[in-house]
């Protein structure tokens, strides 16, 4: 019998299969303390959980039979990913049945803070007849920047079209085609920033949207800007948007989402521009139970040792090929994390070559592991079962060939990745006894470890240069760890790639961007 604890309110009707399931004991046991879910995760085989449960690193060690954790809804930022793929215990999500709610809850604030039907209702109770106080704005030819533009983000953009907004978006994985489809126009970030009269989020939380909305970026707004926030709290920096408000940079702000939840004594709730709603993006009964329903099917296959499709992790691989492929695994990912980072633009097709003993193997799980690297440098939830599909959902062409030419190496894996504006590529390869190497970078031999904090200089083949690059990164207490350069003529174009002790910042980035004959600069991480 197969123990499935429930630790935060599901719809009933959502959860049906798994109460029917003749091998399945369900247990509910909502509001426990820290210590509570201590004890009851031990005997437990899966548990489902939507965002008030923590599952902390702590829940997943004291867990003994634990084969899933489920999360019924979008964001697992509650849940200790790494821990339980150290585990080997799978986590799934329900991606999809919650979408459409959220974007009609954001609908619901836009037009709330427009309005001010929030502020409007609370005086009329207090016995008030403000009508001047309370004057609004239209949304009618207005400009709506989403920043994030997957599942909730182009459903907003339909929402807001139909309103006749003007609607620009900024999300590095949208294509020129899906922009038209959606009839979106496709900023930048910063031009998002800039034109927005609503600027709404819609990223997941992770080290890169962390504060994406800060102190530097209210300053870029228009002035009267109005900030939307039902993703996650983090992404706007909340002193900076309290800040922003008592300048009169931003006229109001709607937020489903805190930093803290349930926000204690928040200044920000002080203010009579903001309006705000306790998480209830997901909370309709509709996405309930979809939610529900989504996660109990999966739990019920995982327990069954069936096929599954939404897990966030990386689950364990069966053992021959997990022997075989091992060593090339983190080449790949490397590969993929490397390119992806020298891009510009959204990927529109992503190339992969195998030679050498490669082109012999099942190379399937090397490709999603290249893809995985790839698409993490922006997408927070992607993994080695699910990279396939996010890049099929975001048009980009998958190409896995083999080729017998493999430039004097055993072995040879090459990535490349297009996009509207650029194709890079890299190449590496496993060397008896040293490990992993980069071997090429787009037409530039090289030799490079790939791994921790880089730099990719693009520069012209002149004496000084090296020794230029060297002195900027001293002057600033940067140590190099390695440095490699690779050219095809001499004095023609050149890439020099060095290992630094720490991250770059933009300081050191604009130390070297002022030495002649540099033409660009990457700052990579693996
Ligand atoms: N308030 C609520 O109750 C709910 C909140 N959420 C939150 O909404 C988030 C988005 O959900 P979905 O649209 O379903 O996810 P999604 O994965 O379909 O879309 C997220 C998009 O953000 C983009 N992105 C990533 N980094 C970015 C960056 N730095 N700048 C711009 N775009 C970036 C990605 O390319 C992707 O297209 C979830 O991660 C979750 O945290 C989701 C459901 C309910
Ligand atoms: O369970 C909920 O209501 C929260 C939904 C949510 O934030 C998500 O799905 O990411």
């Amino acid at each position: 019998m197969h123990k499935v604890l429930i630790t935060d309110p599901l719809s009933d009707h959502g959860i049906e299969k798994l109460l029917q399931a003749p091998d399945v004991e369900v247990i509910r046991k909502t509001n426990l303390s820290p210590d509570e879910l201590l004890l009851e995760i031990e005997s437990a085989d899966a548990l489902l959980v939507r965002s008030q449960t923590k599952v902390t690193a702590e829940v997943i060690a004291k867990a003994v039979n634990l084969k899933v954790i489920a999360r019924a809804g979008v964001g697992v930022d509650n849940i200790d990913i790494s821990a339980a793929t150290e585990k080997g215990i799978i986590v799934v999500n329900a991606p999809d049945g919650n979408t459409i709610s959220t974007a009609e809850h954001t609908f619901a604030m836009l037009i709330s803070l427009s309005r001010n039907i929030p502020q409007a209702y609370h005086s009329l109770l207090q016995g008030e007849w403000k009508r001047k106080e309370y004057v609004g704005v239209e949304l009618n030819r207005k400009t709506l920047s989403i920043i994030g533009l997957g599942r909730i983000g182009s459903e907003l953009a339909k929402r807001a079209k139909s309103f006749r907004m003007d609607v620009v978006a900024f999300d590095p994985y949208l294509t020129d085609q899906r922009a038209v489809e959606l009839g979106v126009q496709k900023a930048t970030f910063e031009e998002a920033i800039a034109v927005g009269d609503y600027i709404t989020v819609h990223t997941p939380l992770t080290k890169a949207t962390r504060h994406l909305i800060n102190r530097d970026i209210f300053q870029q707004m228009k002035p009267g800007v109005r900030i939307m926030n039902c993703a996650r709290g983090g992404i706007i920096d909340e002193e900076a948007l309290y800040e922003a408000i008592n300048e009169g940079i931003v006229a109001g702000a709607a937020l489903d989402v805190f930093e803290e939840e349930p926000p204690k004594n928040h200044p920000l709730l002080t203010l009579p521009q903001v309006i705000a709603t306790p998480h209830l993006g997901a909370s309709t009964v509709e996405a309930q139970e979809n939610v529900a329903i989504d996660v109990s099917e999966e739990v019920l296959h995982i327990l069954r040792n069936e096929p599954f499709k939404n897990a966030v992790n990386l689950p364990p691989i069966p053992a021959e090929l997990q022997q075989t492929l091992q060593p090339y695994q983190s080449l790949a990912e490397k590969l993929g994390l490397f390119v992806a980072q020298t891009q510009k633009g959204a990927p529109t097709q992503i190339k992969i070559t195998y030679a050498g003993d490669l082109a012999d193997l099942d190379v399937a799980p090397l490709t999603r592991m290249v893809l995985k690297g790839a698409l993490s440098h922006h997408l927070s939830d992607v993994n080695y079962i699910n990279a396939p599909d996010f890049a099929k959902r975001r048009g980009i062409q998958i190409i896995e060939q083999k080729q017998s030419k493999s430039y004097g190496f055993t072995n040879y894996l090459q990535v490349q990745i297009e996009t509207n504006e650029s194709k890079q590529s890299a190449a590496g390869t496993l060397l008896n006894g040293l490990g992993a190497r980069i071997v090429k970078i787009n037409e530039y031999p090289i030799d490079v470890v790939p791994e921790g904090h880089m730099l990719l200089i693009k520069h012209q083949d002149q004496p000084g240069v090296i020794g230029k690059v060297g002195t900027a990164l001293g002057d600033h207490n940067v140590n190099v760890g390695t440095m490699q350069v690779g050219r095809q003529t001499i004095g023609g174009q050149a890439i020099m790639m060095l290992s630094i002790d720490k991250p770059a910042t933009q300081e050191h980035l604009q130390a070297l961007e002022k030495i002649s004959f540099i033409q660009s600069i990457t700052d990579i991480v693996l």
